[in-house]
């Protein structure tokens, strides 16, 4: 008999299971069947009780049984997510020179410079590859530079590529770039797995990355590049450098703009209805002016401009604050990527404490992409309270330990009324008999969907077009019940309905910006392109 696994891991009796093979008799246990040992999988994993031995067993798991690992990660993605992602994912990369086992990806060091094609023609499966996720762990999630233990976040997104979008898993190829770290802890550490000196200089960087890119190119034509973790000067310098010569978007820029404005977007028509002011009404506040912040202002202002907003009036609507307090011109040399959004209006003096921001701004959604723990305080979010029915709140740094308010503070100091969305997950909490949600605002809903769609769709390039597509795509994506219990984001276990609707819209933003190459799916219909997409889905 085989026993069934619902996802609360009651088991069924279903149907008698078929005699093994008389080639395997003996090679493996009397009594083996996948249901029972999907049980007995989940078990090893709940009896662990610390994250980071969770994170190392589904690792073996993957390993030795990847069926196994993206069977249960699918029918548990709530349990799952948090242990290969973040937060536990941060923890693995801290730790990884001491944890690590084996290699799960690529390794291309400055050591490597002038032989780099030779390098990643190592890579086992030449013709297989679509999708890349290369760091070169400078700033991994809100942890600083960590140097090659960033490996584990190129792994992790590409599990989630896997997972939740269906890309095969011999398509996928996790790179993290060994130039230096400037923490002197991993540069003390005798088990430090990456080349022992500082970050090499910017010029001989850019010459790396050019042959890196070249490289990549041509060894492997039908890939993708998600860049990931860049330090912020890079994130955007090499996304510039190039977007126009390959396909490659920046994650921490561009998925998190489209995720955000998403979330946003169910937001703010819930904050509107009980406020009655319009969604041109809104300000916006940023605490954290990096790839992240600045990412999903660009996000925002390319939508107001969208809706007939003149580019001087979105850009109004949006206010920065980074280490020195509010971004404004007055106040001296600003960082390029800052520029765009600096106040004109603004002539005081240095305005440095965040509730005289809040009095000085007046917003109706406050951001927190910053890295700095518990920097909504009460007060902030009291303050955020006093001036909106239902304000915004979305603290979005990860990993969790590291996000500016925890749910539970947000729903007790705005007395239920918060719309919140962090970067790591929290728990659901029954508020005055109520039950509420807290959504997560990660950029993990939007890469799945939008490499897919890419990749189907043989797009030359990722525009901003089509990372527009995903964010509304996901917006729209909400069901009735979902809307119901107040949720700003889909529930995650239907990542792969969302990532098809998500693809189906980012290959039809392609054909308009004319950057895709598949005939065929131009003349498909929406809903023959939504019946199609599953078929190419990869299937544990
Ligand atoms: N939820 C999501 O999907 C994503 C979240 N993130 C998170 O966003 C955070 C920031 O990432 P990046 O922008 O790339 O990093 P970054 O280091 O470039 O940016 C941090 C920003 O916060 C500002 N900041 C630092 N201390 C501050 C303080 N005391 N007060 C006000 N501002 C302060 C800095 O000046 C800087 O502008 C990270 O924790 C990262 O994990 C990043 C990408 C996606
Ligand atoms: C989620 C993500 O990409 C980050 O925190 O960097
Ligand atoms: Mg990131």
């Amino acid at each position: 008999m085989t026993i069934a696994l619902t996802s609360n891991g009651v088991q069924k009796l279903k149907v008698a299971a078929q005699p093994r093979p008389q080639l395997l008799r003996g090679l493996t246990p009397p009594v083996l069947t996948p249901d029972v040992h999907a049980m007995r999988c989940l078990e090893q994993l709940r009896s662990k009780d610390k994250g980071i031995e969770k994170y190392i067993y589904l690792s073996m798991l993957k390993e030795q049984d990847p069926e196994m690992f993206y069977r249960l990660c699918l029918s548990h993605m709530t349990e799952f997510t948090p242990i290969i992602y973040t937060p536990t994912v941060g923890d693995a990369c801290l730790q990884y020179s001491h944890i690590y086992r084996r290699p799960e990806g690529l390794f291309v060091s400055i050591k490597d410079k002038g032989n780099i094609k030779a390098i990643v023609s190592n890579w086992k499966q030449l013709d297989e590859a679509r999708i890349s996720v290369v760091t070169d762990g400078s700033r991994i999630l809100g942890l600083g530079d960590l140097g090659v233990n960033g490996m584990p976040i190129s792994v992790g997104k590409l599990s989630l590529y896997i997972a939740g979008a269906g890309i095969r898993p011999e398509s996928t190829i996790p790179i993290c770039l060994d130039l230096g770290t400037n923490t002197q802890k991993f540069l003390d550490d005798p088990l430090y797995l990456g080349s022992r000196q500082k970050r090499v200089a910017s010029e001989e960087m850019d010459e790396f990355m050019d042959e890196f890119m070249e490289a990549m190119s041509t060894t492997f034509p039908k890939l993708m590049i998600q860049f990931e973790d860049f330090s912020t000067d890079n994130a955007f310098r090499y996304l510039e450098r190039y977007r126009n010569k390959y396909p490659v978007f920046n994650d921490d820029i561009q998925g998190t703009g489209a995720v955000v404005l998403s979330g946003f977007l169910n937001a703010a028509k819930i904050s509107s209805a009980a406020s009655g002011r319009p969604l041109s009404d809104h300000r916006i506040l940023f605490f954290g002016a990096g790839s992240a912040g600045v990412g999903v202002a660009m996000q925002l202002m390319s939508f107001f401009t969208l809706q007939g907003m003149s580019a001087e009036e979105a850009r109004s609507r949006i206010y920065l604050v980074d280490s020195q307090g509010l971004v404004f011109d007055a106040r001296g040399k600003l960082a390029e990527h800052k520029k765009v959004f600096s106040r004109h209006d603004y002539q005081g003096p240095p305005m440095k404490n965040i509730l005289d921001i809040i009095d000085y701004v007046q917003p109706t959604a406050l951001l927190g992409l910053s890295t700095i723990t518990d920097a909504f305080t009460p007060a902030v979010i009291q303050a955020m309270s006093a001036i909106n029915p239902r304000p915004i709140i979305f603290p979005l740094s990860n990993p969790v330990r590291l996000s500016e308010c925890t749910f539970e503070a947000a729903v007790t100091h705005t007395g239920g009324n918060v719309l919140f969305a962090s970067g790591s997950p929290f728990n659901p909490l029954d508020f005055e008999g109520k039950a509420l949600y807290p959504g997560q605002g990660n950029n993990m809903y939007i890469f799945p969907g939008l490499g897919l769609g890419a990749i189907l769709a043989k797009s030359k390039s990722v525009t901003d077009s089509m990372v527009e597509a995903a964010s509304l795509g996901l917006a729209e994506s909400l069901t009735p019940e979902e809307r119901e219990m107040g949720l700003l984001y889909p529930r995650i276990e239907r990542i792969r309905e969302i990532s098809t609707f998500i693809a189906k819209q980012v290959i039809r933003a392609a054909q308009k910006a004319n950057v895709d190459d598949s005939e065929s799916l131009r003349t498909m219909s929406d809903s023959a392109l939504m019946q199609w997409i599953p078929t190419k889905m990869w299937n544990p």
